[in-house]
């Protein structure tokens, strides 16, 4: 089986096996953003100055960052980071408290970091988008007990179970996008020639129509419509679909909104992400070193 385990793998750099993994990081994508669609909007844990409680410990950022901060600051001690597909949001973290484990070198060594962006994106077109349902709901049940005011509707209280499901969908995200670093290793590796004049003389355009592959994004975007469809349903006891329980605004998840997410961010940011990986590809070497490469 194709995994995602970099001690075991015999061929890391398989463009096969990458795109297995991409394939089921669609699967954790959609599940995450079903669980974060539960949820009303609650734009107060993205805004900074928000919770006096967090400044009066100190704190400066939103409640996001501050789960962050205080989740990655864990996970960097039990090691998380020195993983080669893992990329924290927040910086200075602690050192792991095992010793680090002896990665096999895959990657060329770069500091392409496309989560600010991830970040951005997330919280201010993603968050808004997939919570549409679960604020309506809020706003006709606060309207049926005497509730006004537009903004109440957006807000449910679950700041914490919000906040826990974000850092899991923006974890699942920048693997997913920073996965582009090991698909553009893997085409330059294939035929480093075709890239090298379009590194030395920087043309992103020209690097951007080298990784480009139309037939596979338009697969994805296929396959990705059919999973969140099916995954946006009910199922009854004996595991049937039932019927029609993704109509009539009552589907999980709003699958029109999961593959906009990926047409329109996720796609275009692992495209960046490959382009400026390509960019810093030959940096270091010497000319001779890239004259050996430009033969193959
Ligand atoms: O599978 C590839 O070849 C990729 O480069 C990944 C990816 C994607 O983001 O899914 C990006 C660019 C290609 O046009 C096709 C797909």
């Amino acid at each position: 089986m194709l995994s995602q385990n970099f001690m075991l793998e015999q061929d890391p750099l398989s463009l096969e096996r990458i795109r297995s993994i991409l394939v089921r990081l669609e699967d954790t994508i959609i599940f995450d953003l079903i669980e974060r669609a539960q949820f009303a909007h609650n734009p107060k844990i993205y805004i900074r100055g928000s919770f006096p409680e967090l400044k009066d410990m100190g704190f400066e950022g939103s409640w996001l960052e501050w789960f962050l901060k205080e989740i990655e600051t864990f996970h960097a001690k039990a090691r998380r980071y020195t993983s080669p597909d893992e990329y924290p949001f927040t910086c200075n973290l602690p050192e792991p408290v095992l010793k680090p484990l002896s990665f096999p070198k895959i990657l060329y060594p770069n500091s392409v970091n496309a989560n600010p962006s991830i970040l951005s994106f997330y919280t201010r077109s993603i968050v808004p988008r997939i919570t549409r349902r679960a604020t309506l709901a809020l706003a006709t049940i606060k309207r049926a007990n005497g509730i006004v005011g537009d903004d109440e509707f957006e807000d449910d209280g679950n700041y914490g179970s919000a906040a826990t499901i974000d850092v899991e969908v923006l974890q699942a995200i920048s693997k997913r996008v920073h996965y582009g670093k090991f698909v553009s290793e893997s085409k330059f590796a294939d035929k480093p020639s075709a890239f090298i004049p379009h590194i030395l003389k920087p043309n992103r355009a020209a690097l951007e129509a080298l990784i480009t592959k139309p037939e596979v994004e338009l697969r994805l975007l296929q396959r990705l419509r059919k999973k969140a469809a099916t995954y946006a349903q009910d199922f009854a006891p004996d595991g049937e679909a039932i019927a029609g329980s993704h109509l009539n605004g009552n589907a999980k998840i709003d699958v029109d909104g999961v593959v906009e997410l990926y047409e329109n961010y996720i796609i275009p940011l692992t495209k960046e992400v490959e382009v400026d990986y390509l960019l810093h590809r030959l940096d270091g070497m010497s000319e001779e070193e890239i004259d050996e490469l430009s033969k193959q």
